[in-house]
């Protein structure tokens, strides 16, 4: 073991050097982030973000606070477009398409990409209503179809066994780990292609935070993930590429398992082996 690798703060190198790389395989770009510049009013929060993120990986940002992590991911479904005086430059192609492009239609692309934020928002609903909820806001109403796509979502965010006989009852009676999954469940009913997930497990306790990262791996079977966290070591467990970013700037991008045990940069090194941040 390399003295850089001791000095990875308890990231399990092992498990990063898995033996299927992420690379095995064919790897299609989803997402291609070209010259990204944002300014919220004359402050520039992004300066020429230049990254590809592959279809159905997880990609993580990590970096310290401030560095832009979470307005990059607010980029890809149009979030900051609701922020005052946000001004962006630069393109995120999605699937080869323009999210900025003027004929876009940004419901229909928040379709595509679903989000989930640090603190679970369920709707104060029965879970059912929870999942169904986008669905019926596309004036789907038919039970039987309702009711297929609220066990799935709910089984493909590792709820139904806990919820099914209970679908009934108001989400806001559930346990916080609980809740997130819902509104996991919620975003998968509408068959996005990517979920943004911004720091979805630092408001839960270990336990929660451990069945999070066991369904961002099964969900990677199906969507395309990205994730803004603080923690290095869950990044290191479940992303397959990781971007630090510093100051508005990435860094470095690149495989998680090459990114954490021989970084390029000075600055990554020393980032993840926790001399600033
Ligand atoms: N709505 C806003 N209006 C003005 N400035 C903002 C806004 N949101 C973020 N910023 C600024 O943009 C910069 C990047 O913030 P951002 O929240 O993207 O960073 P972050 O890396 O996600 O931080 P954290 O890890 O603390 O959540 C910061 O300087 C922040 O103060």
């Amino acid at each position: 073991m390399t003295t850089l690798q001791k000095r990875t703060h308890g990231i399990d190198i092992n498990a990063l050097n898995r033996e299927e790389k992420p690379d095995a395989g064919k790897i299609e770009t989803c997402i291609k982030v070209e010259n990204l510049e944002l300014f919220y009013g004359q402050k520039q929060a992004l300066h020429s973000i230049n990254m590809e993120m592959p279809r159905k990986k997880v990609t993580a940002y990590i970096g310290p606070s401030g560095c832009g992590k979470s307005t990059l991911l607010r980029c890809i479904n149009r979030m900051n477009d609701l922020v005052d005086g946000v001004s962006i430059r630069g393109k995120i192609l999605l699937d080869g398409d323009d999210v900025y492009d003027k004929s876009v239609n940004v419901a229909a692309l928040r379709r595509r990409v679903g989000m989930v934020f640090q603190k679970p928002n369920p709707f104060p609903k029965t879970i059912y209503e929870n999942v169904a909820y986008g669905l019926r806001i596309q004036g789907i109403n038919d039970r039987r179809v309702l009711d297929e796509v609220v066990e799935k979502s709910l089984r493909g965010a590792a709820l139904w066994d806990e919820v099914k006989n209970r679908l009934n009852d108001n989400a806001l009676g559930m346990s916080g780990g609980q809740q997130q999954r819902l509104v996991i469940a919620r975003a998968i009913a509408i068959e996005p292609e990517v979920i943004l997930l911004d720091e979805p497990a630092s408001a839960l306790d270990p336990i929660s935070t451990l069945k999070i990262e066991e369904l961002i791996n099964e969900l990677k079977e199906q969507y395309t993930i990205v994730i803004v966290t603080h923690n290095m070591q869950q990044a290191a467990r479940v992303s397959d590429y990781t971007a630090f970013m510093y100051m508005g700037e990435l860094i470095e991008f690149g495989e998680t398992s090459e990114l954490f045990t021989n970084p390029a940069k000075k600055q990554t090194e020393d980032y993840i082996t926790g001399r600033y941040g």
